[in-house]
């Protein structure tokens, strides 16, 4: 850091938001040169994603996967889960939010933290609180992520429902829930809340399906599970209004109050212990003090493939884009982003692909970790057709060799979809246990367009799940 001469401390980069994608574009923005950076966190430097999302969140569902395998498998003894033992191992992948590891990392980068809020107030300027003026010699990053979204449902705000941070950091369990929202928080909530000794759990979703953008097979086998776990789940819901007389902040993931009654369409009032919502996200970006022609209609920053804005020194990565609100990709965007901030530093020319975020567009993996796991990457057969791609598809249930030694239960399907004109994979879903790891191998043929006639030469080892590959190529032939 230097002083600018104009009383701001002088930084080659600045990044504001300490999540993921802007903890690797600080890192990838000045790997192996001299350049300084600052990293600007209000909160904790991890992000939403350490401390309120994917680590916790995954952290609350593994036991239940585990019991369920072991239920399922003779010889093998399985208890109840002890809900103490999985909270504290779940603080534990938390840090117990303390992110001081985090920080020693960014050090160990040459990364300066500055604790605060952030916002833009010029070219190449960011004032964090009231007055501590920064300026950035080359690049000013945003990586602001994003905040649950709530819906101005009557009564619902004045309610203090639990949101995602809630759900993830819960230390009480709620006897009655209602989890509004039919998408992949709800889908993950809902199996951990189960898991966890919830007794009466009712899902309120506006469509007619749950993980509306899958496949329509992955949302089905969820909502069979989550019934045969008890929950009720009510579709085309429309949540008219909702009364919390004794509501109460009581802190995150502990009950908010009284018992709350939701009055949804058609149905009986609905009287429940606490309320999730789970109806997507809100860009953290009104509070940066961004020219208006630099957003979408939904508050994301727009950005190019280099991940930059329409002024060229500002960049934006992560959840704040809403190019894919997801950690993978929110960390791919920050190291193109942090090449191309070093190429352009350096008077180099953007010339290679590792300099565009290519995979943002068609080639997004993803792995919901409901029950049964859900794993999908590109596009679905219905975004496919609706683009005009001429594709076919071809469908197997996963029963192989592999998949029944996992468990006596297995039950798993496959689609593939294909393009026609080149014999290559634009999107690829599986629904069942553990087929998060069978994903990267359809990522790779997707990416890397392998045609499936050569796809025949990549043999699936005996016994594993992944011989299911073998049957969605036998089936096509
Ligand atoms: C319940 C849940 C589970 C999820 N599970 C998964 C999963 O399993 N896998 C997956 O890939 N994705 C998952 N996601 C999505 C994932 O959490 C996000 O995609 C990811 O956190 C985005 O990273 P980011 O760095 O862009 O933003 P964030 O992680 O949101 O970080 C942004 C940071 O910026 C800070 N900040 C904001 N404004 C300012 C400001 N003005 N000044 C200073 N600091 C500021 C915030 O405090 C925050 O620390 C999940 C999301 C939720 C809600
Ligand atoms: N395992 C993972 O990768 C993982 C886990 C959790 C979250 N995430 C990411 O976080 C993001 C947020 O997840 P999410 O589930 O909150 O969003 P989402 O967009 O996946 O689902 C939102 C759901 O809420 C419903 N909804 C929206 N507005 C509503 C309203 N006013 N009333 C009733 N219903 C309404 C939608 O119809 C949809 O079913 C997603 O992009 C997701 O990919 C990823």
């Amino acid at each position: 850091m230097t002083d600018s001469g104009s009383g701001a401390e002088e930084f080659d980069v600045i990044v504001i938001g300490g999540g993921p994608a802007g903890e690797n574009a600080a890192s990838y923005a000045i790997a192996g040169s001299d350049r300084t950076a600052a990293l600007i966190e209000h909160e904790l430097v991890g992000g939403e994603c350490s401390y309120w999302a994917c680590m916790p969140s995954k952290a609350l569902l593994r036991p239940g996967e585990v019991l369920g395998a072991a239920r399922n498998m003779p010889g093998v003894s399985a208890g109840p889960l002890d809900v103490d033992a999985v909270l504290a191992r779940r603080d534990s992948f938390t840090g117990n939010h303390d992110d001081s590891s985090q920080v020693m990392w960014a050090d160990s980068q040459g990364i300066d933290v500055i604790r605060g809020s952030a916002r833009i107030t010029g070219d190449r300027t960011v004032t964090v609180g009231d007055s501590r003026r920064l300026r950035a010699r080359h690049a000013v990053v945003v990586a602001t992520g994003t905040t649950a979204a709530v819906p101005d449902t009557p009564g619902l705000r004045a309610a203090l429902p639990w949101i995602s941070r809630d759900a993830t950091n819960l230390r009480e369990i709620p006897r009655r829930v209602a989890v509004i929202g039919g998408g992949v928080v709800a889908c993950e909530s809902a199996t951990w809340l189960l898991d966890l000794g919830v007794e009466e759990l009712t899902m309120v979703v506006r469509g007619r399906a749950l993980l509306p953008k899958n496949e329509p097979f992955a949302g089905e086998r969820v909502a069979r599970s989550l019934e045969k776990k008890g929950a009720r789940v009510l579709f085309g819901a429309d949540l008219r209004g909702v009364e919390r007389a004794d509501a109460r902040d009581t802190g995150i993931g502990r009950i908010h109050g009284g018992p709350v009654t939701l009055d949804v369409a058609g149905q009986e009032p609905l009287v429940v212990d606490e309320v999730v919502v789970a109806t997507g996200r809100t860009p953290a970006t009104a509070a940066l003090g961004l020219d208006a022609r630099l957003l979408n209609s939904h508050g994301y920053l727009t950005t190019d493939d280099h991940l930059t804005t329409a002024d060229e020194w500002l960049y934006a990565v992560g959840d704040a884009n809403g190019r894919a609100l997801l950690t993978h990709m929110g960390k791919y965007q920050a190291r193109v982003c942090g090449d191309v901030i070093a190429a352009r530093a350096e008077g180099r020319p953007l010339e290679g692909a590792r300099f565009r975020a290519t995979a943002d567009h068609g080639q997004v993996p993803q792995v919901v970790f409901a029950d049964p796991e859900v794993s999908a990457v590109g596009i679905t057969e219905k975004e496919a057709r609706d683009a005009g791609v001429d594709v076919e598809t071809v469908e197997v249930d996963i029963a192989v060799a592999g998949s029944s030694l996992a468990r006596d239960d297995f039950s798993g399907h496959a689609k593939l979809v294909i393009d026609r004109a080149t014999d290559t994979l634009v999107g690829a879903t599986f629904a069942g246990t553990d087929v998060g790891e069978l994903i990267h191998a359809a990522t790779i043929a997707l990416v890397g367009k392998v045609p499936l006639d050569s796809l025949w030469h990549a043999v699936p080892s005996y016994p594993t799940v992944s011989e299911v590959w073998l049957r969605l190529l036998e089936a096509r032939r």
